[in-house]
Protein backbone atom coordinates (compact mmCIF):
# COMPACT_ATOMS: atom_id res chain seq x y z
CA UNK A 1 0.00 0.00 0.00
CA UNK A 2 1.23 3.47 -0.84
CA UNK A 3 0.95 6.53 1.33
CA UNK A 4 -1.84 8.84 0.12
CA UNK A 5 -1.92 12.63 0.38
CA UNK A 6 -4.80 15.11 0.03
CA UNK A 7 -3.79 17.68 -2.60
CA UNK A 8 -4.20 21.42 -2.03
CA UNK A 9 -7.16 22.98 -3.86
CA UNK A 10 -7.62 26.72 -3.46
CA UNK A 11 -11.25 27.49 -2.59
CA UNK A 12 -11.91 23.89 -1.51
CA UNK A 13 -9.43 22.37 0.96
CA UNK A 14 -9.34 25.01 3.69
CA UNK A 15 -8.84 24.02 7.34
CA UNK A 16 -12.56 23.41 7.85
CA UNK A 17 -12.64 21.03 4.90
CA UNK A 18 -9.37 19.32 5.86
CA UNK A 19 -10.44 18.73 9.47
CA UNK A 20 -13.95 17.58 8.61
CA UNK A 21 -12.62 15.31 5.86
CA UNK A 22 -10.10 13.77 8.29
CA UNK A 23 -12.81 13.28 10.94
CA UNK A 24 -15.20 11.39 8.65
CA UNK A 25 -12.94 9.72 6.09
CA UNK A 26 -9.23 10.39 6.63
CA UNK A 27 -6.93 7.58 5.52
CA UNK A 28 -4.44 10.10 4.19
CA UNK A 29 -0.92 10.56 5.52
CA UNK A 30 -0.65 14.27 4.76
CA UNK A 31 -2.96 17.16 3.87
CA UNK A 32 -1.67 20.26 2.05
CA UNK A 33 -3.00 23.78 2.49
CA UNK A 34 -3.84 25.81 -0.61
CA UNK A 35 -1.03 28.25 -1.36
CA UNK A 36 -0.19 31.20 0.83
CA UNK A 37 1.53 34.11 -0.98
CA UNK A 38 4.00 35.80 1.38
CA UNK A 39 4.99 39.31 0.31
CA UNK A 40 6.89 42.42 1.37
CA UNK A 41 4.49 43.12 4.25
CA UNK A 42 6.09 40.16 6.06
CA UNK A 43 2.68 39.44 7.58
CA UNK A 44 0.10 36.75 7.00
CA UNK A 45 -3.38 38.02 6.19
CA UNK A 46 -6.06 37.10 8.74
CA UNK A 47 -7.45 34.55 6.29
CA UNK A 48 -4.00 33.02 5.69
CA UNK A 49 -3.26 32.76 9.40
CA UNK A 50 -6.64 31.17 10.13
CA UNK A 51 -5.82 28.44 7.66
CA UNK A 52 -2.50 27.58 9.33
CA UNK A 53 -3.49 28.32 12.92
CA UNK A 54 -1.91 25.41 14.85
CA UNK A 55 -5.03 25.28 17.07
CA UNK A 56 -7.05 24.39 13.99
CA UNK A 57 -4.58 22.07 12.27
CA UNK A 58 -2.78 18.86 13.05
CA UNK A 59 0.78 20.15 12.60
CA UNK A 60 2.09 16.62 12.17
CA UNK A 61 0.19 15.90 8.97
CA UNK A 62 -0.63 19.38 7.62
CA UNK A 63 1.79 20.83 5.08
CA UNK A 64 1.43 24.58 4.50
CA UNK A 65 2.24 25.60 0.93
CA UNK A 66 4.01 28.78 -0.22
CA UNK A 67 3.80 30.52 -3.59
CA UNK A 68 6.44 33.17 -4.25
CA UNK A 69 9.51 33.91 -6.36
CA UNK A 70 11.29 35.84 -3.64
CA UNK A 71 13.64 34.01 -1.27
CA UNK A 72 13.28 36.61 1.52
CA UNK A 73 9.52 36.24 1.50
CA UNK A 74 9.79 32.45 1.36
CA UNK A 75 12.29 32.27 4.23
CA UNK A 76 10.31 34.67 6.41
CA UNK A 77 7.12 32.62 5.96
CA UNK A 78 8.90 29.27 6.28
CA UNK A 79 10.48 30.24 9.60
CA UNK A 80 7.17 31.65 10.92
CA UNK A 81 5.34 28.47 9.94
CA UNK A 82 8.07 26.27 11.44
CA UNK A 83 7.81 28.27 14.67
CA UNK A 84 4.11 27.32 14.79
CA UNK A 85 5.17 23.67 14.90
CA UNK A 86 4.68 22.51 11.31
CA UNK A 87 7.24 19.94 10.17
CA UNK A 88 7.16 20.47 6.41
CA UNK A 89 6.63 23.36 4.03
CA UNK A 90 5.76 22.89 0.38
CA UNK A 91 6.97 25.16 -2.40
CA UNK A 92 4.41 25.64 -5.19
CA UNK A 93 6.09 25.41 -8.61
CA UNK A 94 3.04 24.14 -10.41
CA UNK A 95 0.24 26.71 -10.33
CA UNK A 96 -0.82 27.30 -13.99
CA UNK A 97 -3.08 30.34 -13.42
CA UNK A 98 -2.39 33.16 -15.90
CA UNK A 99 -2.08 35.90 -13.28
CA UNK A 100 0.30 33.82 -11.15
CA UNK A 101 2.43 32.77 -14.12
CA UNK A 102 2.63 36.37 -15.41
CA UNK A 103 4.31 37.26 -12.11
CA UNK A 104 6.91 34.48 -12.65
CA UNK A 105 5.41 32.44 -9.83
CA UNK A 106 4.16 28.85 -9.67
CA UNK A 107 4.84 27.09 -12.96
CA UNK A 108 5.84 30.53 -14.35
CA UNK A 109 9.11 30.36 -12.41
CA UNK A 110 10.01 27.09 -14.17
CA UNK A 111 10.69 29.11 -17.32
CA UNK A 112 13.57 30.88 -15.55
CA UNK A 113 15.76 27.99 -14.39
CA UNK A 114 18.68 30.22 -13.36
CA UNK A 115 16.43 32.26 -11.06
CA UNK A 116 14.87 29.09 -9.71
CA UNK A 117 18.33 27.67 -9.02
CA UNK A 118 19.47 30.84 -7.24
CA UNK A 119 16.31 30.97 -5.17
CA UNK A 120 16.64 27.35 -4.04
CA UNK A 121 20.33 27.91 -3.30
CA UNK A 122 19.47 30.84 -1.08
CA UNK A 123 16.58 29.05 0.64
CA UNK A 124 18.62 25.99 1.56
CA UNK A 125 21.67 28.04 2.62
CA UNK A 126 19.72 30.37 4.88
CA UNK A 127 16.88 28.23 6.23
CA UNK A 128 18.71 27.04 9.33
CA UNK A 129 19.76 30.56 10.38
CA UNK A 130 16.30 32.04 9.74
CA UNK A 131 14.69 29.29 11.83
CA UNK A 132 17.26 29.67 14.64
CA UNK A 133 16.35 33.37 14.97
CA UNK A 134 12.74 32.37 15.60
CA UNK A 135 13.66 29.42 17.77
CA UNK A 136 12.02 27.08 15.29
CA UNK A 137 12.98 23.56 14.35
CA UNK A 138 14.19 23.46 10.73
CA UNK A 139 11.29 22.13 8.63
CA UNK A 140 11.50 19.82 5.63
CA UNK A 141 11.11 21.65 2.34
CA UNK A 142 9.20 19.76 -0.34
CA UNK A 143 8.29 20.86 -3.86
CA UNK A 144 5.15 20.42 -5.96
CA UNK A 145 6.00 20.92 -9.62
CA UNK A 146 4.87 20.69 -13.21
CA UNK A 147 7.18 19.62 -16.04
CA UNK A 148 7.70 23.12 -17.35
CA UNK A 149 5.95 26.14 -18.76
CA UNK A 150 6.03 25.82 -22.55
CA UNK A 151 7.54 22.41 -23.33
CA UNK A 152 7.86 19.26 -21.26
CA UNK A 153 11.53 18.97 -22.28
CA UNK A 154 12.20 21.87 -19.87
CA UNK A 155 11.91 19.25 -17.18
CA UNK A 156 15.36 17.76 -17.89
CA UNK A 157 17.07 20.94 -16.69
CA UNK A 158 14.54 21.56 -13.91
CA UNK A 159 15.04 18.09 -12.43
CA UNK A 160 18.81 18.65 -12.58
CA UNK A 161 18.30 21.75 -10.44
CA UNK A 162 16.04 19.97 -7.94
CA UNK A 163 18.65 17.22 -7.64
CA UNK A 164 21.18 19.75 -6.27
CA UNK A 165 19.18 20.54 -3.13
CA UNK A 166 18.01 18.57 -0.06
CA UNK A 167 14.33 18.57 -1.02
CA UNK A 168 12.40 16.19 1.24
CA UNK A 169 9.89 15.08 -1.39
CA UNK A 170 9.14 16.03 -4.99
CA UNK A 171 5.50 15.90 -6.07
CA UNK A 172 5.15 15.80 -9.84
CA UNK A 173 2.03 16.72 -11.78
CA UNK A 174 3.19 15.57 -15.24
CA UNK A 175 1.74 18.40 -17.29
CA UNK A 176 3.10 21.75 -18.49
CA UNK A 177 1.59 25.11 -17.58
CA UNK A 178 -0.47 25.49 -20.76
CA UNK A 179 -2.04 22.05 -20.19
CA UNK A 180 -3.82 23.39 -17.09
CA UNK A 181 -5.68 20.36 -15.70
CA UNK A 182 -7.09 19.04 -18.94
CA UNK A 183 -4.56 17.89 -21.52
CA UNK A 184 -3.26 14.31 -21.38
CA UNK A 185 -0.72 13.52 -18.69
CA UNK A 186 2.84 13.17 -20.05
CA UNK A 187 3.77 9.91 -18.39
CA UNK A 188 7.11 9.50 -20.18
CA UNK A 189 8.42 12.50 -18.25
CA UNK A 190 7.24 10.98 -15.00
CA UNK A 191 9.21 7.86 -15.98
CA UNK A 192 12.24 10.12 -16.49
CA UNK A 193 11.77 11.57 -13.02
CA UNK A 194 11.48 8.11 -11.45
CA UNK A 195 14.75 7.11 -13.11
CA UNK A 196 16.69 10.31 -12.46
CA UNK A 197 15.41 12.04 -9.32
CA UNK A 198 17.56 11.92 -6.20
CA UNK A 199 14.49 12.65 -4.12
CA UNK A 200 11.46 10.62 -3.05
CA UNK A 201 8.78 11.13 -5.70
CA UNK A 202 5.06 11.68 -5.22
CA UNK A 203 2.76 11.12 -8.20
CA UNK A 204 -0.15 13.51 -8.75
CA UNK A 205 -2.73 13.69 -11.52
CA UNK A 206 -6.08 12.38 -12.76
CA UNK A 207 -6.55 9.48 -10.32
CA UNK A 208 -10.26 8.99 -9.67
CA UNK A 209 -10.65 5.32 -8.73
CA UNK A 210 -8.98 2.62 -6.66
CA UNK A 211 -7.99 1.01 -9.92
CA UNK A 212 -6.20 4.18 -11.04
CA UNK A 213 -4.25 4.24 -7.77
CA UNK A 214 -3.37 0.54 -8.07
CA UNK A 215 -2.08 1.06 -11.61
CA UNK A 216 0.37 3.72 -10.42
CA UNK A 217 1.38 1.50 -7.51
CA UNK A 218 2.04 -1.43 -9.86
CA UNK A 219 3.79 0.58 -12.55
CA UNK A 220 5.95 2.54 -10.09
CA UNK A 221 6.77 0.37 -7.08
CA UNK A 222 9.37 2.94 -5.99
CA UNK A 223 7.00 5.89 -5.92
CA UNK A 224 7.04 7.28 -2.38
CA UNK A 225 3.41 8.40 -2.20
CA UNK A 226 0.38 9.32 -4.26
CA UNK A 227 -1.36 12.70 -4.04
CA UNK A 228 -5.09 12.81 -4.78
CA UNK A 229 -6.97 15.98 -5.67
CA UNK A 230 -10.22 16.15 -7.60
CA UNK A 231 -10.80 12.39 -7.38
CA UNK A 232 -10.70 12.44 -3.59
CA UNK A 233 -12.81 15.58 -3.28
CA UNK A 234 -15.43 14.04 -5.57
CA UNK A 235 -15.38 10.72 -3.75
CA UNK A 236 -14.25 11.36 -0.16
CA UNK A 237 -14.22 7.58 0.47
CA UNK A 238 -11.53 6.92 -2.13
CA UNK A 239 -8.51 6.83 0.20
CA UNK A 240 -10.44 4.99 2.92
CA UNK A 241 -11.63 2.30 0.51
CA UNK A 242 -8.14 1.93 -0.96
CA UNK A 243 -6.67 1.36 2.49
CA UNK A 244 -9.48 -1.05 3.41
CA UNK A 245 -9.13 -2.99 0.13
CA UNK A 246 -12.77 -2.18 -0.49
CA UNK A 247 -13.67 -1.93 -4.19
CA UNK A 248 -17.13 -0.49 -3.49
CA UNK A 249 -18.28 2.33 -5.75
CA UNK A 250 -21.38 3.65 -3.95
CA UNK A 251 -20.95 6.26 -1.27
CA UNK A 252 -22.22 5.57 2.24
CA UNK A 253 -25.01 8.16 2.03
CA UNK A 254 -25.70 8.38 5.78
CA UNK A 255 -22.08 9.21 6.45
CA UNK A 256 -21.93 11.63 3.54
CA UNK A 257 -25.01 13.47 4.89
CA UNK A 258 -23.32 13.94 8.28
CA UNK A 259 -20.11 15.07 6.57
CA UNK A 260 -22.06 17.50 4.39
CA UNK A 261 -24.09 18.90 7.29
CA UNK A 262 -21.02 19.42 9.44
CA UNK A 263 -19.30 21.32 6.64
CA UNK A 264 -22.40 23.43 6.03
CA UNK A 265 -22.88 24.28 9.71
CA UNK A 266 -19.27 25.34 10.13
CA UNK A 267 -19.46 27.65 7.11
CA UNK A 268 -22.73 29.10 8.43
CA UNK A 269 -20.91 29.81 11.71
CA UNK A 270 -17.86 31.53 10.26
CA UNK A 271 -19.05 33.24 7.08
CA UNK A 272 -21.28 36.28 7.22
CA UNK A 273 -24.35 36.19 5.03
CA UNK A 274 -25.95 33.34 3.11
CA UNK A 275 -24.27 34.02 -0.25
CA UNK A 276 -20.68 33.12 0.75
CA UNK A 277 -21.94 29.93 2.45
CA UNK A 278 -23.87 28.89 -0.65
CA UNK A 279 -20.91 29.76 -2.85
CA UNK A 280 -18.68 27.43 -0.79
CA UNK A 281 -21.14 24.55 -0.79
CA UNK A 282 -21.84 24.88 -4.51
CA UNK A 283 -18.10 24.67 -5.16
CA UNK A 284 -18.11 21.27 -3.42
CA UNK A 285 -21.08 20.14 -5.48
CA UNK A 286 -19.13 20.78 -8.68
CA UNK A 287 -17.06 17.78 -7.49
CA UNK A 288 -19.70 15.75 -5.63
CA UNK A 289 -22.20 15.81 -8.50
CA UNK A 290 -20.28 13.05 -10.30
CA UNK A 291 -21.51 10.62 -7.61
CA UNK A 292 -25.15 11.22 -8.53
CA UNK A 293 -25.81 9.90 -11.99
CA UNK A 294 -29.08 10.85 -13.70
CA UNK A 295 -29.75 13.56 -11.12
CA UNK A 296 -29.00 16.59 -13.30
CA UNK A 297 -32.28 18.32 -12.41
CA UNK A 298 -31.78 17.95 -8.68
CA UNK A 299 -28.16 19.12 -8.92
CA UNK A 300 -29.24 22.11 -11.01
CA UNK A 301 -31.71 23.09 -8.28
CA UNK A 302 -28.97 22.88 -5.65
CA UNK A 303 -26.74 25.06 -7.80
CA UNK A 304 -29.49 27.64 -8.27
CA UNK A 305 -30.56 27.86 -4.62
CA UNK A 306 -30.46 31.44 -3.30
CA UNK A 307 -31.26 30.77 0.34
CA UNK A 308 -29.71 28.30 2.74
CA UNK A 309 -33.10 26.78 3.61
CA UNK A 310 -33.86 26.28 -0.07
CA UNK A 311 -30.40 24.72 -0.53
CA UNK A 312 -30.94 22.36 2.42
CA UNK A 313 -34.33 21.26 1.05
CA UNK A 314 -32.87 20.45 -2.37
CA UNK A 315 -29.92 18.58 -0.88
CA UNK A 316 -32.30 16.54 1.31
CA UNK A 317 -34.46 15.81 -1.72
CA UNK A 318 -31.46 14.55 -3.66
CA UNK A 319 -29.91 12.50 -0.89
CA UNK A 320 -33.19 11.01 0.38
CA UNK A 321 -34.28 9.92 -3.05
CA UNK A 322 -31.00 8.62 -4.34
C1 LIG B 1 -9.72 24.46 -8.10
C2 LIG B 1 -8.29 24.01 -7.94
C3 LIG B 1 -7.46 24.66 -7.03
C4 LIG B 1 -6.13 24.26 -6.89
N1 LIG B 1 -5.32 24.92 -5.96
C5 LIG B 1 -4.02 24.50 -5.80
C6 LIG B 1 -3.15 25.11 -4.83
O1 LIG B 1 -3.51 26.02 -4.09
N2 LIG B 1 -1.87 24.63 -4.75
C7 LIG B 1 -1.42 23.60 -5.55
O2 LIG B 1 -0.26 23.19 -5.43
N3 LIG B 1 -2.23 23.00 -6.43
C8 LIG B 1 -3.50 23.41 -6.58
N4 LIG B 1 -4.31 22.76 -7.46
C9 LIG B 1 -3.80 21.57 -8.16
C10 LIG B 1 -4.12 20.29 -7.37
O3 LIG B 1 -3.42 20.27 -6.15
C11 LIG B 1 -3.72 19.05 -8.18
O4 LIG B 1 -2.35 19.14 -8.49
C12 LIG B 1 -4.52 18.94 -9.47
O5 LIG B 1 -5.91 19.05 -9.22
C13 LIG B 1 -4.21 17.63 -10.19
O6 LIG B 1 -4.47 16.52 -9.37
P1 LIG B 1 -5.87 15.70 -9.50
O7 LIG B 1 -5.96 15.29 -10.93
O8 LIG B 1 -5.71 14.55 -8.54
O9 LIG B 1 -6.95 16.66 -9.14
C14 LIG B 1 -5.63 23.17 -7.65
C15 LIG B 1 -6.47 22.53 -8.55
C16 LIG B 1 -7.79 22.93 -8.72
C17 LIG B 1 -8.66 22.18 -9.71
Amino acid sequence: MKKLYLAPLEGVTDSIYRNTFCKYYGSVDKVYTPFISPNSTFKFTTREFKDIDPDKNDVNITVPQLLTNNEDHFLWAAAEIAALGFKEINFNLGCPSGTVVAKKKGSGLLYYPEELDMMLDSIFNRLETECAIKNAKVPNISIKTRLGKVEPEEFYEILGIYNKYPISELTIHPRIQSDYYREPIKMEFFDYAMANSKHPIVYNGDLTSINDIKLIEEEYPNVNAIMLGRGLISNPELALNYNNHDDRHELDLEKFKKFHDELLNQYIDILSGEKPVLHRMKEFWSFWQSNYTDCEKAIKKIRKANKIQEYKDYVALLLNNY
